[in-house]
């Protein structure tokens, strides 16, 4: 997978040279260039905002430089990345989502800043690009290398080989729907608490249904919206939550 990065924050990437995504980068499994906005300007201050048209706080990202950065990194002439624009106004970022990117061969992520990116920009690469805004959740950030991160760490580990126990994948949190069970590991007894029994009892069959019903639990407690999306339950199901 080939991914760009466009910010006027570039070091604020630095992190992806770091753990598995370094490693990642470092075997070849993800090809990632960051890209300074402002090597696209031309002026001698190198300006990247101005004041937003129709009044309001704050500064607008100007289109130009934008669209110069897009021709270079999505050349007409080479099949078109899929640009990814982190926003308040974006679609929820999920891990179905997730999924979806790491199929993809090229993403290209346009980092805002100050009030976000001139729409003019977002209008007209879709006109030769699929474009998707995507939001973190409903909080505002400064800008968008935050979500970057986020979203590159989420579609990374999902990429073939980058993990190195695939079947971590299968059982975590969102995976089936639902929160992930607690984890202990040693001492058997810390600080005057105990690590479950049945976690310890080698019976692999009740430590997996065990684990089910924490699920259900934390789940039917901290997010009843991801339960509800689940649909009916089988009655062992609902025997746990009763
Ligand atoms: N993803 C995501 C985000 C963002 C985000 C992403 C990109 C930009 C570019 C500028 N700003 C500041 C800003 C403040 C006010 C109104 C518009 N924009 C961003 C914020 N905030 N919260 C999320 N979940």
């Amino acid at each position: 997978m080939r991914v760009d990065v466009v910010s006027i924050f570039p070091e604020y990437l630095a992190p992806l040279d770091l753990s598995l995504i370094g490693r990642a980068r470092a075997r070849g499994m993800l090809q990632l260039a960051v890209h300074d906005l402002r090597t696209w300007t031309h002026d001698v201050h190198r300006t990247v905002d101005d004041t937003p048209y129709g009044g309001g706080p704050g500064m607008v990202m100007r289109p130009e430089p934008w669209g110069e950065a897009l021709d270079a990194l999505a050349p007409a002439q080479a099949p078109p990345p899929r640009l990814l624009v982190p926003s308040p106004a974006g679609a929820r970022f999920t891990q179905a989502m997730a999924h979806e990117l790491a199929a993809e061969e090229h993403l290209l992520f346009a980092c805002g800043r100050y009030e976000g990116i001139d729409q003019r920009v977002l209008d007209h690469a879709a006109t030769r690009m699929p474009v998707t805004e995507v939001s973190l959740g409903d909080y505002v950030l400064f800008g968008g290398e935050v979500a970057v991160l986020v979203i590159l760490e989420s579609v990374t580990r999902l990429l073939p080989g980058v993990l190195g126990n695939a079947g971590s994948l299968d059982e975590e949190s969102h995976a089936h729907g639902l929160l992930e069970a607690p984890v202990y590991t040693k001492p058997p007894s810390w600080r005057g608490h105990d690590v479950p029994e049945i976690l310890r009892s080698g019976d692999h069959g009740r430590i997996a249904r065990w684990r089910r019903d924490e699920a259900l639990r934390r789940t039917a407690e901290r997010r009843p919206d991801m339960l509800a999306a689940l649909g009916d339950l089988d009655r062992r199901d609902r025997a746990a939550l009763e």
